[in-house]
């Protein structure tokens, strides 16, 4: 027998088969809430990386509105799309990009959610340090919109991987949410480095204002959208190097493939490591332009 074929004999495999649900993880997103309590009070609520949709059939049923005459408002969000439900507002998107956040910000008309979930998984590759990055732009994407659809005080709950650069994951989260915890729900395969964060008491730091740009993951920005007051860093640029060789008041584009222009400053005397030497003998040759 295979190990994928046993494995989807895991209990929660014949449970979810059971009672209805279209995956397994439903019972992760159910035993978060009963150790955080997380849809307690949620009348509106996103939900990212949704297909096949058993977190939104969760948060549709679970999911009670203040206002008994009102369902309580769901969107979801795939690149792929999934079978309707009952309740649930669909939005086939990918959520690294700044139009489908656009959109799901749209959806809210003004008003702002109490709850945000993302289950986001890349298509593993089996390359650890690959697959741990593009689940931390997920996890980044997935923050990005939060911060302009989450009201103060509200939770985000996210799907991360618990590899050797959590720790900076858990700075960026503790910087807009004052109570983080990393959960491992039953249901989560002991194999897995996966795990949530549940993020709690939206509080964005003083003046930050939520922006779609976000040059990590939108490469679309302009001069014109350039970021403004606390969400602009300027930090220092220092040129380092070896840069015997060069003369003082000239400047030299780099080899090619580095896009960038390259000044001198005052010539040092230091050993001078290949890659120069190769350059500075092709200028010694005037092989150079
Ligand atoms: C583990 S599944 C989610 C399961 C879902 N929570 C459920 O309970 O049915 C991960 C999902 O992330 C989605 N995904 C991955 N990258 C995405 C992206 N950039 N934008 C939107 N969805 C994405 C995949 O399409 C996939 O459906």
């Amino acid at each position: 027998m295979g190990k994928s074929s046993k494995d989807k004999r895991d209990i929660y495999y014949r449970l979810a088969k059971e009672q209805g649900w279209r995956a397994r993880s439903a019972f992760k997103l159910l035993q978060i809430d009963e150790e955080f309590n997380i849809f307690q009070g949620v009348n509106r609520c996103v939900d990212l990386c949704a297909a096949p949709g058993s977190w939104s059939q969760v948060l549709s049923k679970n999911l009670k509105s203040d206002d008994p005459a009102t369902r309580p408002k769901i969107v979801a969000v795939d690149l792929q799309a999934m079978a309707p439900l009952p309740g649930v507002i669909q939005l086939q998107g990918d959520i690294t990009k700044r139009s489908t956040a656009e959109q799901i910000v749209s959806y809210f008309e003004g008003q702002l959610a109490d709850l945000v979930v993302c289950d986001g998984a890349p298509d593993v590759t089996g390359l650890h340090d690959m697959d741990e990055y593009i689940q931390a732009q997920l996890l980044l994407a997935a923050l990005n919109i939060t911060t302009h659809v989450l009201r103060p005080g509200g939770t985000f709950v996210a799907k991360i991987f618990r590899g050797k650069d959590i720790s900076l994951l858990y700075a960026q989260m503790k910087v807009f949410f004052p109570v983080v915890t990393c959960s491992k729900p039953r249901s989560s395969r002991n194999s897995s480095i996966e795990a949530f964060i549940v993020c709690q008491d939206y509080t964005p730091p003083e003046g930050y204002i939520p922006t779609m740009l976000n040059p990590l993951l939108d490469l679309t920005y302009d001069e014109k959208n350039e970021l403004t007051g606390v969400n602009r860093v300027i930090v220092p640029f220092v040129a380092c190097g070896d840069l015997s060789g060069f003369d003082s008041d000239q400047t030299y584009p780099l080899p090619k493939g580095d896009g960038a222009e390259y000044s001198t400053l005052e010539p040092v005397q230091a050993p001078i490591r290949p890659p120069y030497q190769t350059y500075i003998d092709k200028k010694k040759r005037n092989e150079l332009p």
